[in-house]
Formats: structure tokens, sequence, C-alpha cells
């Protein structure tokens, strides 16, 4: 048996590197991932902005200029590579086994059409449905995302709604085919909070009654600790820690994962400033990444050379946890003092 069957993997990246030409060059956005997507499980990949999100989600759904693009390795889903589908074969996939739901919900959607229409056309590409099944077909998956007058929505324009509700057609649209996968890039980042927990029980709702595999992109660790199943933090294009949400979160071992959860406020309590220590600088761009070596070095020059391996590689430090590069057993926060671990 085949390891997507056995394991429930809907889809499964190997050795995924995406570069970008610029002035004749080409570099890495991202560089060498390996991930796989499970059935019924929410995949969150965090990371600051500028580290290869994103791209990793383009690259998926094969969104790139080849002109201005290299991409290597494999996606494989289905058994099948979906780097190898021309334009034609990702149209099959994208939009009804592959859902997408993008940061802005405004640029995503025309603004001169009806909801109802909008949905509809998704149907029409992917579905032999007729008028009528396609009609109960919007008004069902407006239901289902929780919009309270589906009949009246389905009418309007896209200015007519607010953002929530925006986002919700999104959505909407996005699992109208029932996709297996559903890659959501920052669904919830132009949404205020209350917003926010709305929508994610929308996903976490459609991932269970679908049984779907979610991809979940974010730079919002609150929204992983309350949504993913399994997390993968990236940093320079590379996945440096990857693990279930309690692994990463309980016992995170990669100094851009601690800096990261050191930089979020803890639930209700009274945080001192002091305490929210954050590694100064940021995700170098694309053309000033180093290309050998540990990307993060930079960013923490008390730790010594010796520490980093030369070609960092994944550490499993219990079976599912892993992080990239020996320097973890040497980090701590200088400026806390903190004892090594
Ligand atoms: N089409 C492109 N051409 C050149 N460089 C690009 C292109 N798209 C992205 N990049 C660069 O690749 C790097 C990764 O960008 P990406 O948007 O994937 O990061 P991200 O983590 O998703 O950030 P954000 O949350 O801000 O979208 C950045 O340095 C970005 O400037």
């Amino acid at each position: 048996m085949s390891r997507l069957v056995e394991d429930n993997v809907l889809l499964e990246l190997n050795d995924v590197s995406t570069s970008f030409k610029i002035s004749g060059q080409y570099y890495d956005a991202v560089s060498h991932v390996n991930l796989e997507v499970k059935k019924d499980e929410i995949l969150a990949i965090v990371g600051e902005s500028g580290c290869g999100k994103s791209t990793l989600a383009t690259t998926i759904m094969g969104l790139h200029n080849p002109d201005v693009t290299h991409i290597s390795g494999q996606v494989l889903f289905e058994g099948r590579d979906l780097l190898q589908f021309d334009e034609k074969g990702l149209n099959e996939v994208r939009g009804a086994k592959i859902g997408m739901i993008f940061q802005d919900p405004l640029s995503a959607l025309n603004p001169l059409k009806r909801i109802e229409d909008q949905i509809k056309e998704v149907l029409d590409y992917h579905t032999e449905m007729t008028a009528k099944e396609k009609h109960d077909r919007v008004i069902e998956l407006l239901d289902q995302v929780g919009i309270v007058n589906p009949e009246r929505t389905a009418n309007q324009f896209p200015h007519e709604l607010s953002g929530g509700m925006r986002q919700r057609v999104i959505i909407a649209i996005a699992i109208a085919c029932k996709p297996d996968i559903i890659i959501a890039d920052e669904p919830t980042t132009a949404l205020d909070v209350t917003i926010q927990v709305q929508i994610l029980d929308v996903l976490r709702g459609i991932q269970r009654e679908n049984h779907a595999g979610i991809i979940l992109i974010t730079h919002d660790l609150g929204v992983v600790a309350e949504t993913a199943d399994e997390v993968a933090v990236m940093y320079a294009g590379e996945i440096v820690e990857r693990g279930t949400t309690e692994q990463v979160f309980g016992d995170p071992r990669h100094p851009y994962t601690r800096s990261l959860l050191r930089s979020m406020p803890q639930g209700d309590q009274d945080v001192d400033n002091d305490d929210l220590y954050v590694i100064q600088g940021s995700v170098p761009s694309i053309e000033r990444m180093p290309q050998t070596g540990d990307r993060f070095a930079a960013r923490i020059p008390w730790i010594s050379a010796e520490a980093h391996e030369e070609n960092p590689t994944m550490h499993e430090i219990v079976p599912g946890h892993q992080v990239r590069c020996t320097c973890y057993k040497e980090f701590y926060f200088k400026s806390l003092g903190e004892s090594r671990v």
C-alpha cells in the first residue's frame, strides 16, 4: 500500500524549492521543504512576513509564472505530482479538489457580480448540476458558512457585505465542490478578533464535516494554538521546526520558534514588557539570504559558530517533533540570562 493511503496523507511535499528571478538571477523563497497534509487535520504554517509561507501555498496551487520562477521537488496529490501538471490539469484540481482562501476577501471577489453568480462559477466549471441544483447548493453553502439570511446574501454584491461576511463567501466558494484540501492563507488577518474566532469555527466545522485536510497559513500564534493539530515553523524559506501543536508550543526547541512564542502574550496574565523578548532583526530578503549554513545564525550571534551545522538537517527530538540544526542545544536568551536548555 502506498504511503499516501496508509497514513491518511492527502498531500506530500518532497524537497520542494521555489526561486524567483530577480535582475537576471534566481533566489530561493522556499528551500527544500518536506511536509505532509493529512485527512481530518489542520496543519499550520507559521513565521514572520517574508519567510515564504505564501510562496509555498502558491507553489502547491501552481500559481507561478514559469518565465520567472524555478520550482523543483514533488507535490504529490492522489499519487501524482502536481508540479508536472499542465494548466488544464491544474484547473481541474484547483477549486474542485484543492480549495484556496486568500487573505483579502474584497480583492478575491468580483465587485460587479452578485454573490450567487460568483459561487455558481465554480459549480459551472466543475459539476454537471442543473440550474435549480446550483441555486440550492449556493444557499446550502451560505448557510454552512454561517450566513444568517442566505437568500438575501446570494442576491447581494460584495460591497454590500461586511468583511466577515465576505470572508464567509470566500470560504463558501473554496468548499463548494467539497475539496479534499483547503489552503487558507491568512484567512482572518483582515478581520477583527470576534469575527476571527467565528471564521476559525467555520473552518474547523468544515474540516470535521468534509474530512478535509487544511493548510492554515498565519503569522498569528494565537490562531495556531486555537486551531491547528500540526505546526510547521518557517524561517527564510526553510522549515525550522515541526510537530504537533502540543509539541511545538509545549516544548519549542528552535531559537526562532522560542523567540516567536516569547513575543506572544500569555492569556490574560499581566505580562511585563521586558519578558516579551524578541530576537532582534528580521527575515532577510531573498537576495540577501545566506545560501549556506544556518540561515538563522546571524540573528543569534552569541551562539558559537561551532554550535551550528555546516549543512543543517532536521533532528527528531521525539517521534513527530523535529528541529533544524544542532544550535538548538546551545540556545538561550542572552538578554534574559536564561539558562541553557
Ligand atoms: N513573485 C515574486 N518575485 C520575487 N520575489 C518574491 C515574489 N514573491 C515573493 N517574493 C519574495 O519571496 C520571499 C517570501 O515571500 P512570501 O510572500 O512567500 O512570504 P510570506 O511569509 O508569505 O510573507 P507575507 O506574510 O508578508 O505574505 C519574500 O522575500 C518576498 O519578497
